[in-house]
Parts: C-alpha cells; sequence; structure tokens
C-alpha cells in the first residue's frame, strides 16, 4: 500500500552553509511525488536525509510513527527496510553478474533459500523487463538496462517506499520515456510511495501525483501536479517551464541589475497542462485522480488546450 512521509521544519546544514531549511511537506501514501530545483538546491541531499544517511540539523521526518531524525540506530534499521532506492548510477557491483547483483540484497538481509531468491529475482527481472539479461556483467549493457537492473534490485525487498535519484540521468529521450512508462507501471502494480528526483521537466509534467520544488534553500511549493503547472509563481513557472526569464540565474538567483533590466519583459503565457501519464494497461493507479480535477475543486482556469490528449504526444508520452 506504500506509507506516507511526513517532512515537518526540516534544516540542513554542512558546517556554515545552510542547504535548505523549515522544509515541511507530506509524501502521501502509495502516491508518486517529483521533487525539482536548480542544481546545488540540494535535492540529493534530501533524498540521503530522508532514509537516514544524512542527519538533519533541525525538525522531523515521521515514517510509520518513528522520527528518524531522532530515532535509536536500531529503529533507523528497521525503517530502512521499508525503502528501496534506484541510485543515479544504478550503483551495481561490476563484477557480479545481473542476477547476482538483484539478489545480493535478499542474500545480505533475508534467510531465504536460493531457489526462494531465484524465483524472486526472477520476478524483478520480469517486472523491468529483464528477463534473459540474468548472466550479463553491468559493463555489458546500455545505461537504460543498468537503470533497470538497479530498479530490480531497489524491488527485491518489496519496498513501501521507492526513492529515485535522477533516473533519467544519462538516459535518451526515447529510453527516459521507456522508463517513465516503466515507473508509473510499476507503481501501479506495487502501489508503493514513490520520490523522484529529476532535471528533466518532460517527466516533472507527466509522470508525478505531486510535484516539490527546492530553490534557493528552501521549498518554494510542494502540491498536485496541476496546482504547480498552473502556478504563476515566478520561480515555479521558469522552472517548470525552462525559461530564461524570471528569478533564477546562471548560477543562483538574478540580482537586483538582472531582474530589473528584465521586468518589462513579457512573460509566454502557461502552455497548456498535459494529460498525466496512465499504466499501460489503461488501468487509473489507485492515486491517479482524473484530469482537471484539482484545477475544478479549487476554482484554477489551467491554460488553454490542457487535458487536451494531442498534448499527451507533443510532449512526448
Ligand atoms: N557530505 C557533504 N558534505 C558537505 N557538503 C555536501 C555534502 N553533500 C552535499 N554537499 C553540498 O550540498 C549541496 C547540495 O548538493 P546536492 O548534491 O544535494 O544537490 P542537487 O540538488 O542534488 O544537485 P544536482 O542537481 O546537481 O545533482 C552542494 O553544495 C554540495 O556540495
Amino acid at each position: 500500500m506504500g506509507v506516507e512521509i511526513k517532512v515537518e521544519h526540516l534544516t540542513k546544514s554542512f558546517g556554515k552553509q545552510l542547504i535548505w531549511g523549515d522544509v515541511t511537506l507530506t509524501v502521501p501514501a502509495g502516491e508518486i511525488c517529483v521533487m525539482l530545483g536548480p542544481s546545488g538546491t540540494g535535492k540529493s541531499v534530501f533524498l540521503k536525509t530522508l532514509i537516514g544517511l544524512l542527519k538533519p540539523d533541525e525538525g522531523s521526518i515521521v515514517i510509520e510513527g518513528t522520527d528518524i531524525a531522532t530515532c535509536s540506530e536500531r529503529d533507523l534499521y528497521e525503517i530502512r527496510k521499508l525503502f528501496g532506492v534506484l541510485f543515479q548510477d544504478g550503483a551495481m557491483f561490476g563484477s557480479m553478474n545481473l542476477y547476482d547483483n538483484v539478489a545480493f540484497p535478499l542474500r545480505e538481509h533475508t534467510k531465504k533459500s536460493e531457489s526462494e531468491i531465484r524465483d524472486i529475482v526472477m520476478e524483478k527481472m520480469d517486472l523491468v523487463g529483464l528477463i534473459g539479461a540474468e548472466d550479463k556483467l553491468p559493463g555489458e549493457i546500455s545505461g537504460g538496462m543498468r537503470k533497470r537492473a538497479g530498479l530490480a534490485r531497489a524491488l527485491v525487498l518489496d519496498p513501501e517506499i521507492v526513492l529515485f535519484d535522477e533516473p533519467d540521468s544519462g538516459l535518451d529521450p526515447v529510453r527516459t520515456a521507456f522508463l517513465n512508462q516503466l515507473i508509473v507501471d510499476l507503481n501501479a502494480q506495487i502501489d508503493a510511495t514513490f520520490l523522484i528526483v529529476t532535471h528533466d521537466i518532460n517527466t516533472a509534467r507527466t509522470v508525478p501525483d505531486n510535484i516539490g520544488l527546492l530553490y534557493h534553500r528552501h521549498l518554494a511549493m510542494f502540491g498536485p501536479r496541476e496546482m504547480l503547472l498552473s502556478s504563476e509563481e515566478p520561480v515555479v513557472r521558469q522552472f517548470l517551464n525552462a525559461q530564461r526569464v524570471g528569478p533564477i540565474g546562471m548560477s543562483e538567483e538574478k540580482d537586483a541589475d538582472e531582474l530589473e533590466a528584465e521586468k518589462d519583459q513579457e512573460l509566454p503565457p502557461l502552455p497548456p497542462i498535459p494529460l498525466q501519464l496512465e499504466p499501460s494497461n489503461g488501468i487509473a493507479r489507485r492515486s491517479q485522480r482524473p484530469p482537471g480535477d484539482w484545477c475544478r475543486q479549487n476554482g484554477v482556469t489551467p491554460p488553454p488546450g490542457s487535458f487536451e490528449p494531442n498534448m499527451a504526444m507533443a510532449t512526448g508520452v
């Protein structure tokens, strides 16, 4: 069913460098969330903090009644069993074939027999479309296949929460589209809570139920996909539409002179909100909402052309 992650007033610094402060959000059970933000805003640090690899300075992260910011090592060990993580490079052991890589967490953390392990490994390899590639070494396969193998390994302990650290990094647009479809199909099948860190705007616009944006040492916004895609808030609007006009500059914020120089520039209209990517079997995910639902409920008029089927094609879905 997936479990909720409740983050309140979370702050993380390294020495005097504040990475982000006062981050409050709830990742709802079973839903897909995407976390965005310019490079260096601390998205990876956020993921590592959620699984207790980094300790926050302040705030709480409550999962199934345990605050992992303050709990004992023993409780943290238990909570970590709820997580599966797809690391950016797949984090495969180069000398092990895919089968042994995927079997690794089962051999390390369970007392299952080799025949039980075989059943689980083959089931997960099947889920990610890698049947037949069990004997390959990570170095012998494409980046897309390595991601799939990493995903199979993230799934072997039947996680309630799956974290994806830039699943699309290094992938071409076609492989990214296949991986996005796989993520949506998996969510429909296993119902776990998914949190994806990405730079890919198309992924952010079409895959998640909710989007968060980290910017300038705080959480600029977090909420349903339609809320952010219809938002006129300058940072959200600039980032989600990949525009140069707006508060985000080349390295960090623009200074006052730069903002003054562009103050009379007219912003292009918000593009239509695309349809959300559906599971390939056409059966809606448990947390999927009908197109335009959030806008209707909140009295927001979406940009013209939103939720039209041909928009899905225009965004590569
Ligand atoms: N263990 C650490 N010790 C000190 N500083 C760190 C540590 N880990 C990360 N940082 C710093 O935290 C900041 C945020 O890094 P992070 O990798 O989380 O950013 P990001 O948003 O994921 O970036 P990108 O999109 O480029 O992957 C960076 O300035 C980085 O140097």
